[in-house]
């Protein structure tokens, strides 16, 4: 199980400076969709620069012209690029032949896909290397969560690597350990503690020690 540390809220130098507390208990970075708004690429671009041995994922959450997206954030330095559950097939396609031209990785963000189980055993057969569950800020807002959308890929895909992201914070992460996905994203859940460093670390333990409830 690995851990993803996603950046949102924050410019390039705070980026780097942030990552710096945590990078021993993470995986990933994330140069999150807001950051990548605001700043570029270049984002991207500059943490790889700054961490060449950290996995960068651009959560550019592609819609379409997925190739020449994915080779542009593979060009910064992105390591997974993510693409949206609700795209075409023909672009989900195009971007996981563009990643495999470029030796990278595509996530599948499954953030408003209806018919979950559906669409992630298709996604699944279209060769994506994971996919995501996600609740957005606007449905945390009202106090949804992604825990039971998580057994429902669990239970269908079988050959991608399984995520989840959206509001996991130290108290709820057992009940998505419990779940067993193979990457666990957090943003607000480590950024937001005073001591960051001290969050990541205990999740990093907590995923290692298999620490679930019940
Ligand atoms: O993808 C995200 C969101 O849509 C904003 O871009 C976040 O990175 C993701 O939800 C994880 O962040 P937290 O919800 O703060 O854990």
């Amino acid at each position: 199980m690995e851990l993803q540390l996603a950046l949102d809220l924050v410019n390039i130098p705070e980026a780097i400076e942030l990552i710096k507390e945590v990078e021993d208990h993470i995986d990933i970075v994330e140069i999150g969709t807001p950051v990548v708004i605001n700043e570029g690429l270049r984002a991207v671009k500059e943490v790889k620069a700054a961490y060449p041995n950290l996995k960068v994922l651009a959560d550019l959450k592609i819609m379409d012209a997925a190739g020449y997206e994915v080779m542009k954030a593979s060009e910064a330095g992105a390591d997974i690029v993510t693409i949206l559950g609700a795209a075409e097939d023909m672009s989900i396609k195009g971007a996981v032949e563009e990643a495999k031209k470029q030796g990278k990785k595509i996530l599948v963000d499954m953030i408003a896909v209806k018919d979950l189980a559906c669409r992630a055993k298709e996604v699944d057969a279209l060769g994506v290397d994971y996919i995501c569950v996600h609740t957005g800020y606007d449905l945390q807002a009202v106090g949804k969560n992604s825990f039971e959308d998580l057994q429902t890929i669990k239970s269908v895909v079988k050959n991608a690597k399984t995520a989840i992201a959206g509001g996991i914070k130290l108290d709820t992460l057992s009940e998505v350990i419990n779940v067993q996905p193979d990457l666990v994203i957090v943003g607000g859940g480590i950024t937001g503690q005073e001591d960051k460093k001290a969050a990541a670390a205990k999740m990093q333990q907590m995923m290692k020690e298999n620490v679930s409830v019940g």
